[in-house]
């Protein structure tokens, strides 16, 4: 089964997000419409290894002049170093403004081969092919690129919509286990902010797709698709509803860089599930929402085997992570901004949050 879900609104051009089974194979039939002669893949080298040389046959098979670019895997490719070397290998294979950059991979290849194709020659087409699951279900889809700095996270970067979307359910029998259930995170945080019954079939039938049931995982990154979708195409530079998509990213950005971006430490998605499920615990401690809410979100995490406890994940320093929480891009002249919620399904964006009520709670949490 193949399921199309539009990506449309605003000032971009609108694209599909194609998702399916052996989608891989023919990748090249569905960038011909795009562009003609030459195209590059980014990817990383794990990638490269398991998935480039399918995805390089089907792009010279659909009759592509095409070639390939690895960076290392993982986080740390985010960084102006790696750009520039993208950048570079894109000038040195002579791409011109009619052709494609392939972006295969997760959310880091993503992230930079979206950047690297927002900026050369200001600005040429790209192609999403997102290989983990959370690139599958967030990151491939609505235009957000970006690298980090050591001051924090996604703090260079462009609004870049990619062309196409390419979700192929198959690439995802390789990701390890860790990985899948990372981007399992990004699937709950979707229902969380407005899908209450999408949650609850996470939460029991659909369940299967954290353990790779490729049926399952098509209905999860399908519906995910339609929730982003929705919301990039309604406010796609983040005015204002786009930054509910940022539920738990305030505290678990904050948590990523105090602990230098280290993925074998912590993993994005995993960041993400204990920054919801701290938000919906700061949302009850402040009566926003009840504790049997916090608790149902708590433990939708917990049965993904996801981390919802910051005490567990290392010591912090209360100050230490209210300041990288005022660093990060919603906040405003220093102000706090958090994505808070009135019951599972029902996200609000707080603004002007009391600073000393969050280092309160996160003593509460266990920081020092
Ligand atoms: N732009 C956005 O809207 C957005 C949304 C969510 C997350 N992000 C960003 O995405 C990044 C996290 O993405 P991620 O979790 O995909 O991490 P990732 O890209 O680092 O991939 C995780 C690991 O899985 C490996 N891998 C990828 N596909 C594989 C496959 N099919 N088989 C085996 N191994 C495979 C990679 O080599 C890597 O080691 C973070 O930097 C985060 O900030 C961006
Ligand atoms: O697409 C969005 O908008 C999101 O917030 C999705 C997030 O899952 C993603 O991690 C995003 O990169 C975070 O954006 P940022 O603006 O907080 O860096
Ligand atoms: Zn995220």
């Amino acid at each position: 089964m193949i399921t199309t879900v539009p990506v449309s609104g605003g000032d971009f051009r609108p694209y599909d997000v194609v998702v399916g089974r052996g989608l891989l194979a023919r990748l090249g039939e569905y960038v011909a419409p795009l562009a003609k002669g030459r195209t590059v893949i980014v990817t990383d080298e794990t990638v490269a290894a398991l998935h480039g040389g399918q995805a390089l046959r089907a792009l010279k098979a659909a009759g592509f002049m095409a070639d390939l670019v690895a960076v290392p895997a993982g986080e740390a490719s985010k960084s102006f170093s790696e750009l520039e070397r993208v950048l570079d290998q894109l000038l040195a294979r002579g791409l011109d403004r009619k052709d494609v950059v392939v972006a295969l991979g997760g959310g880091v290849v993503g992230d930079l081969a979206g950047l690297a194709a927002a900026l050369y020659m200001r600005g040429i087409d790209f192609v999403q092919v997102p290989t983990t699951l959370l690139a599958q279900v967030d990151s491939a889809v609505g235009g957000k690129t970006a690298i980090d700095t050591p001051r924090g996270k996604n703090l260079v970067g462009a609004f870049h919509q990619p062309r196409l979307v390419l979700a192929d359910i198959d690439v995802l029998a390789t990701l390890p286990e860790r990985q899948l259930r990372s981007g399992w995170a990004e699937v709950l945080k979707h229902g969380l902010i407005c899908d209450a019954a999408f949650l609850d079939w996470l939460s029991g039938e659909g369940a299967a797709g954290a353990s790779g049931d490729p049926e399952a995982l098509h209905r999860a990154v399908v519906r995910s698709v339609e929730i982003k979708s929705a919301i990039v195409g309604e406010d796609e530079r983040e005015a204002g509803r786009r930054a509910l998509l940022n539920l738990g990213h305030t505290f678990g950005h904050a948590i990523e860089a105090e602990l230098g971006f280290d993925e074998t430490k912590l993993t994005h998605g995993e960041a993400v599930a204990l920054g919801c499920a701290m938000a919906f615990r700061f949302s009850a401690t402040n009566g926003l929402c009840s504790a049997d809410d916090a608790a149902k979100a708590e433990q939708a995490f917990v049965s993904a085997g996801l981390p919802v406890r910051l005490d567990a994940v290392g010591p912090f320093k209360a100050e230490a992570l209210v300041e990288r929480m005022a660093g990060d891009k919603k906040a405003e002249g220093g102000r706090l901004t958090l994505i808070l919620a009135h019951g599972v399904g029902d996200a609000f964006v707080a603004k002007d949050v009391d600073r000393a009520a969050v280092i309160d709670f996160l003593k509460v949490e266990g920081a020092a």
